[in-house]
This record gives C-alpha cells, sequence and structure tokens, in this order.
C-alpha cells in the first residue's frame, strides 16, 4: 500500500548514513530498531554507493518500512526512487528542480527539500514541495557544511515566513546537530504564534547508536514532553505595573523567605563573596561551585542556576554549558550574566556557545554586554534606532533580545529595563553608590536568580528583584552609618536582610517606595 502523504508523522525522521553502523550491525537491524523505537519516516542517504546496490538497499528497505507503514524516501536519486518504488525524495538547493522531480515521480510521490534561508523557502514553496528540511540548525559532524547556520531564531524567521506566504501546510523537520538535550529549546524557541517545526530529523544520534531501537525511543520522548521551562502565559493583571505587580513583588519577596531556594552559582571571584551573602540576606540558601559534576545533583533541589562569566577560565564554558543542559533537562532556571561580553573573542564564544546550547530563562547585562549579545557595536554610535542610551533604545534593545531569544531580558543601569519581548517594564530603583562597588551588577543577578527561583514568571521575577535591590540601596545610602562604598556595601546587604524580615512579618510599606513604569 502506497503511503499517504497527507497523514504522514513526521515527529521522528531518519537519515542514514552506512559509514556510521555501529560493527556487528547492518543497515536493515539497524532501521527496523529504529523504527521500533519510533522513527516515523526514512531517508536511506547514500552518497558513494553504486546505482545498482543503492536500488537493491532501497527495495529491501522498502519491504521493512512498509511493514510499520513508515514512509521511505530517497536522498537525491530520482532514478533510485524509480526503480525500487520508494515513496519519495529529499533533494537539495542544487538539485534537480522540484518540477522536474514532480514530472517524473507524478503527484503521489512525497518530495521534500533542503531550506535554511527564506529564499530557499521561496524556491521550495514555487516547485510545491511537500515539505522542508529545515538546517543546518546546528553544527554537525556528519557532514561538511557549506551553508550557514540556521539556528532557532533563522528557523523561526522561516517557519514565520512560510506561515505567511506559501499558501499550503508545509511541514518542516528541523536538521542538523540534534541531540536528546536540545530537542525541547528547539521547538521552543523556534516556534512562531501558531507554526512550529513538525518533527526532527536525525542521522547520528540513532546511526552511529550501539542500541538505535533506544536512541530513537529517547528521542520521541524528548519530542513529545514539552520543554520543562515554558513560561505559562502571564496573568492579565500582570501585564502593566499596578497594584497587581507590587503585591505580586511582595509575595515573591516572602515566597523566598518561606522556600529558602538553593541558587547555584557558576560565578565570578570577585564578586562571589556579596553574591552569596546577599543570597543569604534575601532568604536563599547559595551554592558557590565550578563543578559540573555536582551540577546534576544540584539542579534535582528546588532554586535556579546562575551562569556569570567575569572571571572564566579556559575550562569554565565546559562546565557552565553542561550545568545548562542538566538544568534545562531538570526545568531549573537559568540566569545568564555575560559579563564582558564582545570584550574578548573567548567571552563573546563563551556566550554564543550558552546560547546555542541551552536555554537562559534570563538574561541580565548592561548596555555594552546586551548590544554584544546583539551583535551590534559595544558604544551607542551610528544611526540605527538602537544607537542611544534612552531608556526607550534600551527598552527596544531589551525586547529585541528576549523576542530572539524567547525569554526575559534585563538591560541594568540607573534605569534598570526588562522586557520579555512582549512587556517590557522600567524600574527608576537605586542608588549611585552602586556605581562604587564591586560586584553590584552581579548581585543584582543573584537577587534576580533567587526571586526566578520561587516564581514562574520570569519576567516579574526580575522586576522584582530590581525593586527589592533598589529600594536596598536606597535605604542603604540614606543610613547614618554609611560613609562610603565599604559601609554602603555591608548596609546593602543588611537592608536586603531588612526587607525580608519585614515581609515576613507582613510589614509592605517597603515596596511603597517601588517605582516601576512601562516601557
Ligand atoms: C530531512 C533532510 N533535510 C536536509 C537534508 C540535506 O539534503 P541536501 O541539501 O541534499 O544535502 P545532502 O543530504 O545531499 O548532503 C536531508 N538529506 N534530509
Ligand atoms: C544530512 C544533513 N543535512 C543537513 C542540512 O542542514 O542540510 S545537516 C545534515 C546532517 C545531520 O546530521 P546529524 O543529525 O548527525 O547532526
Amino acid at each position: 500500500m502506497p503511503i499517504d502523504k497527507s497523514k504522514i508523522d513526521w515527529s521522528l525522521y531518519l537519515v542514514t548514513d552506512p559509514d556510521m553502523i555501529p560493527e556487528g550491525s547492518d543497515i536493515y537491524t539497524h532501521v527496523r530498531e529504529a523504527i521500533k523505537g519510533g522513527c516515523t519516516v526514512v531517508q536511506l542517504r547514500e552518497k558513494k554507493t553504486d546505482t545498482g546496490l543503492f536500488v537493491e538497499k532501497a527495495k529491501k528497505l522498502l519491504e521493512i518500512t512498509r511493514e510499520y507503514n513508515v514512509p521511505l524516501l530517497i536522498n537525491d536519486r530520482v532514478d533510485v526512487v524509480l526503480a525500487s518504488g520508494a515513496d519519495g525524495i529529499h533533494v537539495g538547493q542544487d538539485d534537480m528542480d522540484l518540477k522536474d522531480v514532480r514530472r517524473l515521480l507524478g503527484p503521489d510521490a512525497i518530495i521534500g527539500i533542503s531550506v535554511g534561508s527564506i529564499k530557499e523557502a521561496k524556491v521550495g514553496i514555487a516547485g510545491r514541495a511537500d515539505y522542508f528540511g529545515l538546517g543546518p540548525i546546528w553544527d554537525t559532524n556528519t557532514k561538511k557544511l557549506t551553508k550557514p547556520l540556521v539556528g532557532t531564531m533563522g528557523a523561526r524567521t522561516v517557519l514565520s515566513y512560510i506561515e505567511q506566504n506559501a499558501g499550503y501546510e508545509i511541514p518542516c523537520v528541523a536538521i542538523g546537530g540534534i541531540k536528546d538535550y536540545n530537542i525541547q529549546r528547539l521547538f521552543f524557541q523556534s516556534r512562531t504564534g501558531t507554526k512550529s517545526i513538525s518533527g526532527i530529523a536525525i542521522v547520528s544520534a540513532i546511526m552511529a547508536s550501539t542500541t538505535p531501537y533506544d536512541a530513537a525511543k529517547s528521542l520521541l520522548t524528548s519530542i513529545k514532553t514539552p520543554a520543562p521551562f515554558i513560561p505559562s502565559p502571564p496573568s492579565p493583571s500582570l501585564l502593566h505595573p499596578g497594584d497587581a505587580l507590587i503585591t505580586k513583588i511582595t509575595q515573591i519577596i516572602t515566597q523566598i523567605g518561606k522556600k529558602g531556594p538553593l541558587v547555584h552559582h557558576m560565578t565570578n571571584n570577585v564578586a562571589k563573596n556579596l553574591q552569596a551573602n546577599a543570597s543569604l540576606a534575601i532568604g536563599a540558601s547559595p551554592i558557590m561551585s565550578e563543578n559540573a559534576l555536582e551540577a546534576a545533583d544540584l539542579a534535582k533541589i528546588n532554586g535556579a542556576l546562575l551562569l556569570n562569566i567575569g572571571t572564566a577560565h579556559p575550562e569554565s564554558p565546559v562546565a557552565m554549558l553542561e550545568a545548562l543542559r542538566i538544568a534545562n533537562t531538570a526545568g531549573t532556571p537559568v540566569l545568564l550574566d555575560p559579563v564582558g561580553a564582545g570584550a574578548t573573542q573567548f567571552r563573546k564564544d563563551t556566550v554564543a556557545g550558552f546560547l546555542a546550547g541551552g536555554y537562559c530563562d534570563i538574561i541580565k547585562g548592561n548596555e555594552a554586554e546586551i548590544r554584544a549579545l546583539l551583535g551590534l557595536s559595544a558604544h551607542a554610535r551610528g544611526v540605527d534606532s538602537l544607537h542611544s542610551s534612552s531608556s526607550a533604545s534600551r527598552a527596544e534593545l531589551a525586547s529585541t533580545l528576549a523576542r530572539r531569544e524567547q525569554n526575559t531580558v534585563v538591560v541594568s543601569g540607573a534605569v534598570d529595563v526588562v522586557s520579555d519581548g512582549e512587556r517590557t517594564f522600567c524600574v527608576s530603583n537605586g542608588d549611585a553608590m552602586l556605581g562604587f562597588i564591586t560586584g553590584s551588577g552581579c548581585t543584582l543577578g543573584t537577587v534576580i536568580a533567587t526571586c526566578a527561583a520561587v516564581e514562574e514568571d520570569k519576567c516579574v521575577a526580575a522586576v522584582a528583584g530590581c525593586v527589592v535591590y533598589g529600594i536596598a540601596a536606597e535605604r542603604a545610602v540614606k543610613r547614618d552609618d554609611v560613609k562610603g562604598p565599604g559601609t554602603f556595601q555591608t548596609a546593602l546587604v543588611d537592608e536586603i536582610w531588612r526587607i525580608r524580615g519585614e515581609c515576613g512579618e507582613g510589614n509592605l510599606d517597603w515596596v511603597k517606595g517601588a517605582k516601576v513604569t512601562s516601557a
């Protein structure tokens, strides 16, 4: 029975590679096991095989795929499809023109094309492709890539173009560097309002596995399980600054005192002590450990992970990325403080590696750091709309990055700007004295991460962190015992402690000083 192409399940699409199959197995056993484990589509990809053998392999595989009602597609070769009776073909942009492929294979054949940009999507749409292979999403060792990486953001751009322009439904399977640990983030970060990828195409994670059944099963589980960090839609009362937001801030601080969340810091040596003291003062339990081998155990405990690259060593990015992935799998919120991002190539690569390799619920940085993450020059100049340091343009920076990353971004400064891409708040609490103590920005990160540990709405958690930290600074600077930065630093920790105590006693007067507006 030929496959009905309107009913294909694109969830887990296996692309074969004969050179990866572990010794002792063969392509037929391997593919059968992978299908039993959950593969829903198979593509036979033979780059070096002679035509005769290619057709023979296709015919034998077709017997297997038919048993499971799974479509078998052939990579690149129309003649092999025709000779074997396979269900369709996958072609690249430089292969045979789609109209010719269709003419040769007929209306029922499943025809897919590789797409990595809007320009390539136009080719696929014009040729009425049945599906797109969207990639390369990430780097891969499976083949030498000749096209730029698409990333989750590029995938979203293409999906949104298709949604608005195709005029017919085109399932898209993402391909390139996809593993168990990045699947959920891929689905989450690439989705548009209404269109998501329909599945993932995998080579090495299944073909190189000695247990293809288990590999496929585990990949399918990740596909079917929503990302643990997907935020719920914000409560309508928290869309704008107002009484509900202020009440929520006090509830967050009270919750921290009650729950004592663990906040795992992988942070810099300069700020570590202040961050640990501020954590304790607000009611959290700080752990300062750069050891990735502890990350799995720490992620199991409720709390948050803070990554700060201020004094990172050459080996730090590997340990931090490992911790980030573990936190993502556990659903533990992660705050990234990209200290000095853009200052050196090492820092640029480190931050790019985190954003490509994991999901950070909150990114907190100063304006130069956030500009660096957006690929803009560190200093405001030029005529682009993001060039000045007004609150409005910093709000644009924050919301642009938040929309790109599908997360919450804080641009810290005299006025802290917090955005999740939809809502953007300005928090004007704080004092200039914060600029005279080392690690004050890093410690704001600690306070925000602690709020994120107890609050699902990360944008509101970030606002709460900015408010409590800013008000503590305002109170500290007014104290008679504060004579300068040294005494201010101590008083700052004391005031965080006092605010937490007042919250615990139900005295919420402190929050009357909150200065939160919409950007
Ligand atoms: C599902 C899927 N997507 C993309 C590709 C890549 O195809 P192509 O661009 O033709 O590159 P090669 O496979 O020929 O190296 C694919 N095979 N499958
Ligand atoms: C065959 C192929 N095509 C790609 C594209 O982007 O067009 S990436 C790719 C290889 C994907 O292998 P793995 O799952 O091992 O990363």
